[in-house]
């Protein structure tokens, strides 16, 4: 039986410092200025991790009859609660619709074009090439539009917000059906997006084991997630992608931007790899301390 992690926070994250609980979310009337957004988008992931703790502890075989399950069940009872009195993953979807916008300029569909483009494509490809493109976490039904005439996208998220968008859980898709059947996979800020470690490290192994030989993987997350995390750099992404087998062949961000995007080449199959490779990124080891997040992926 795997082990379950106790909830180990004393103080419910419901219960805040001089607030009563609850980010209201703004409406049609209220604010959308960058800000705002920003604060509806952290409050969900702080809560939406909490639910993803406090319901892999409640799973345990032991935790029936104990106290701290009632505990347990209470704080997710209240954060379900605050969930929901937000506007649910709709009203989180609207907020980063807002902020692709003020943070961001756009989407980042168009970042991972240029990088294409600057690898020659679609120009070097073959006549009557298409390529399959995953979009995981699309917004929107149409986001590459412009490249209709090369690629056939397929957007797909938790929560569809049209009916061309697939409402689809990337980790629960059928790996065999799937297997090596894409050229370029986006993973752009899905995988900060999913509160558990090792279901990101899984997202990227699937994702792998989903490419067409050569073909690409584009990731897009925070900056924080490798310039201020307690656990993750630039340098503990990057070996923690060479272990998965994936070559990095485009990357940017700056110091004091807000968005890190990269674009990696699917190369040899991981399977051959020694476990002493994969050990490093089993475990959380702190790189940097003090006032840092605690964004990890793990293997
Ligand atoms: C912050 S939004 C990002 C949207 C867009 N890709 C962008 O770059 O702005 C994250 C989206 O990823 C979706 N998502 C998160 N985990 C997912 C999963 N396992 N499968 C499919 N979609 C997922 C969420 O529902 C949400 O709509």
């Amino acid at each position: 039986m795997p082990k379950t992690r106790k909830p180990k926070r004393k103080v419910p994250v419901t219960v805040r410092k001089g607030k009563r609980s609850g980010t209201r979310t703004p409406g049609p009337s209220g604010s959308s200025k960058p800000a705002a957004t920003r604060k509806v988008i952290r409050r969900f992931h702080i809560l939406h991790k909490r639910q993803a703790q406090l319901q892999k502890f409640l799973e345990g075989d032991s935790v029936e009859l104990s106290r701290q399950a009632k505990d347990a069940r209470e704080e997710l009872q209240a954060i379900e609660q605050e969930i929901s009195d937000m506007g649910g993953l709709e009203a989180y979807q609207k907020m980063s619709v807002i902020g692709q916008g003020n943070d961001r300029g756009g989407g980042s569909e168009k970042v991972l074009l240029e990088f294409l483009e600057e690898l020659g494509y679609p120009k070097d490809l073959n006549e009557g090439q298409r390529w399959r493109v995953l979009e995981v976490g699309a917004l929107k039904p149409d986001n590459y539009a412009s490249c209709s005439s090369w690629m056939d996208v397929t957007p797909i998220d938790l929560h569809s917000r049209h009916p061309d968008i697939s409402e689809q859980d990337f980790l629960q898709l059928d790996e065999e059906e799937n297997k090596e059947k894409w050229d370029v996979i986006s993973l752009s800020l899905v995988v900060n997006f999913v509160p558990e470690p090792k279901d990101r490290g899984r997202m990227l192994q699937m994702a792998h084991a989903m490419l067409r030989p050569n073909q690409y993987l584009f990731l897009a997350l925070p900056l924080p997630c490798i310039l201020n995390s307690r656990y993750v750099t630039p340098e503990h992404l990057q070996g923690l992608m060479t272990t998965l087998s994936y070559t990095e062949v485009k990357k940017r961000w700056k110091e004091g931007g807000k968005m890190a995007y990269w674009l990696y080449q699917k190369t040899e199959s991981d399977k051959d790899k020694p476990d002493s490779e994969f050990a490093p990124y089993r475990k959380k080891a702190v790189v940097r301390s003090g006032n840092r997040n605690n964004f990890s992926i793990l293997l």
